[in-house]
């Protein structure tokens, strides 16, 4: 982050005291109840409500005013409130709609054979900052109305580096509630009531626990405040609403990614969205359809429940789901599932007991507690005795550090690790990380064009681990997968690979064309339960489903029969996979 070190300022706490507090200010009868603005304008008001939350000390939570059945929408809205795309995303992606256009031709001419919609759209920059692209005069027409007037000039400054998603977000923000300080605009004021900022307490806690962070933090939004010309409102001063809406954006911010291309375009937050609350048993799950966001029912949802998500990966263990949500959202979950704690959820069990782990692996463990010392804590498993919890949890920081790590990491590496998991005996394939070291590995394999191996390593993530750690056929991580390994099978039964396919038939008497057809089928039946027609990747499935089917010359029924005879033996393929085949 190239923004220059501002002044050190008084600590929030102390600026606030003497302040008219933050409920008080927004209790007053012209404000409504929080957040009901919000829900009246999106029309959501028969569907769900805000109340307070089952989850003890979570404050307010999202309820279903409806029974929902699952696939069913239960929230939507025509664009998150306030929604940026990454720098590196910046001139390849509509900053309206988010999608994103493929700049490279060959890359391009590609995606567009495919019938993907990144080989169609063509981004401009805008003309005045040159740093923000659109993919329409429509998108770039909506966004200047709505917000890209107040940030173009402050963005475009000749040399100036590229601010961050969330700072951009407050100068928009503050420039929308400077332009209308008692209309609509000041129900944005109503961002300040959510969880963990709320009047402030949020901040206050942030600074007593991480101190550094609070001061980067107060860096941005003095940023965020002096570049939008110092604005101050009749009701509180402006650079601490700039700290509130920066708070807000930080702790409740939603990645935008796409399923039909890998890494985050951007990051959003919306009141409506965002005032449901997570848990590590969610019934709901948020989606993003280019520019809409939606919640989703997994599970049928009845009238009077709470409506829960999940804000980081529910299939980690405990411990790391804990953290991730200590680190990326700011408390500490205490959803049903985790009051129980880790010791009885399946995604905590290893195979053995901790104690149980064989001699051979001592060594390679002993070494990996001098590497991972600093992390035992954030790994930590809890084992009966003491050295054999030390070396289980560095095997832990280990599997885990590879499996997270940015960038690329090669093939060996990847390997290693999954074999310490699965050959010390300790892990199940389906036990974090080792459905993560599979993606990885699917995702190296699947850039180096290494057809068969991804094919190998694709239908035991599929076939095996994805059913257990995802069991909703229709959800992201199942479509994402099915839609992958369907165009790998499809590229291993062109002509390039005859030998492959008359192998598998002879050997396994696996079709792979039959796999493939099975593939689409899986897609097409759940496609609508996550991402209807009028997303790019409902777009795509559909049309790849009504184009192929019908020109295989066989009645579709004769053809879904053919697939559900084939699934045993490519299960049976699937499992037979090795750590060390795969
Ligand atoms: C996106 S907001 C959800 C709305 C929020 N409950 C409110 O009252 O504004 C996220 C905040 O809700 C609270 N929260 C959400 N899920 C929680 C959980 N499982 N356990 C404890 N607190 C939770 C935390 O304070 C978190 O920072």
């Amino acid at each position: 982050m190239a923004l220059r070190r501002l002044p050190r300022r008084a600590p929030l706490h102390s600026q606030l005291r003497g302040a008219k507090p933050w409920t008080e200010l927004w209790d007053t009868p012209a404000a409504g109840t929080p957040l009901q603005l919000l829900f009246t304008a999106a029309g959501m008001a028969d569907h769900v409500e805000v109340r307070p939350s089952g989850i003890a000390g979570a404050g307010r939570g999202l309820f279903a005013r409806k029974k929902f059945a699952p696939g069913d929408v239960v929230v939507s809205v025509d664009r998150p409130l306030a929604a940026e795309c990454e720098y590196d995303r910046m001139l390849d992606t509509c900053s309206w709609c988010f999608h994103r256009s493929i700049t490279e031709p060959e890359e391009r001419a590609q995606a567009a054979s495919m019938g993907l919609p990144m080989g169609f759209i063509e981004v401009k920059a805008c003309s005045g900052c040159r740093r923000v692209a659109y993919c329409s005069k429509k998108c770039q027409s909506k966004a200047w109305k709505q917000d890209h007037k107040y940030e173009c000039k402050i963005i475009g400054v000749p040399g100036r580096p590229p601010l961050p998603p969330p700072v951009r977000a407050v100068i928009k923000l503050l420039g929308r509630l400077k332009a209308d300080p008692t209309g609509s605009s000041s129900k944005l004021l109503e961002l300040l009531t959510f969880r963990p900022f709320e009047g402030g307490a949020g901040l206050d806690e942030f600074e007593r626990n991480n101190k550094a962070r609070l001061d980067d933090f107060n860096t941005l939004a003095h940023a965020a405040w002096f570049y939008s010309d110092k604005p101050n409102f009749d009701f509180a001063s402006g650079e601490l609403i700039a700290k509130g809406f920066l708070f807000a954006f930080y702790s409740n911010q939603v990645r935008i990614s796409s399923p039909l291309d890998e890494g985050q375009y951007g990051s959003c937050f919306d009141p409506l969205i965002c005032s449901a609350n997570h848990s590590c048993e969610p019934n709901a799950i948020i989606t993003f359809a280019q520019p809409r966001q939606f919640i989703r029912a997994l599970k049928p949802i009845k009238a009077g429940d709470e409506v829960l998500v999940h804000y980081v990966d529910i299939s980690n263990p405990f411990g790391v789901r804990q953290l991730d949500l200590k680190d990326g959202y700011y408390f500490h979950c205490r959803c049903p599932k985790c009051k129980k704690g880790s010791r009885f959820a399946a995604e905590d069990e290893f195979c053995k007991m901790g104690e149980d782990l064989d001699d051979d692996w001592f060594k390679l463990a002993d070494e990996l507690v001098e590497r991972h010392r600093d992390v035992l804590d954030k790994y930590m498993v809890p084992v009966n005795d003491a050295k054999a919890q030390e070396r289980l949890t560095a095997m832990q920081a280990e599997a885990f550090t590879v499996a997270q790590q940015k960038g690329a990491v090669s093939v060996d590496d990847i390997k290693a690790t999954l074999k310490m998991c699965i050959n010390s005996g300790m892990w199940k394939w389906t036990r974090q990380p080792v459905p993560k070291l599979c993606r990885n590995l699917l995702s190296v394999y699947l850039a180096n064009a290494d057809v068969y191996r991804a094919f190998r390593v694709g239908i035991k993530l599929y076939f095996e681990i994805t059913p257990v750690i995802s069991p909703q056929a229709f959800s992201p991580e199942r479509l994402i997968l099915a839609w992958n390994l369907s165009t790998v099978v499809n590229v291993l039964c062109g002509p390039m690979h005859e030998d492959v396919c008359n192998e598998l038939a002879k050997e396994a008497g696996i079709e792979l064309r039959v796999v493939y057809c099975g593939l689409l089928f899986d897609l097409y039946d759940n496609i609508d339960y996550m991402y209807d027609d009028e997303t790019p990747f409902g777009v795509l499935v559909n049309g790849t489903y009504e184009q192929i089917i019908p020109q295989l010359g066989y009645p579709e029924q004769q053809l879904r029969d053919k697939a559900k005879e084939m699934r045993p033996k490519i299960e049976e393929l699937a499992r037979s996979i090795s750590v060390d085949t795969i």
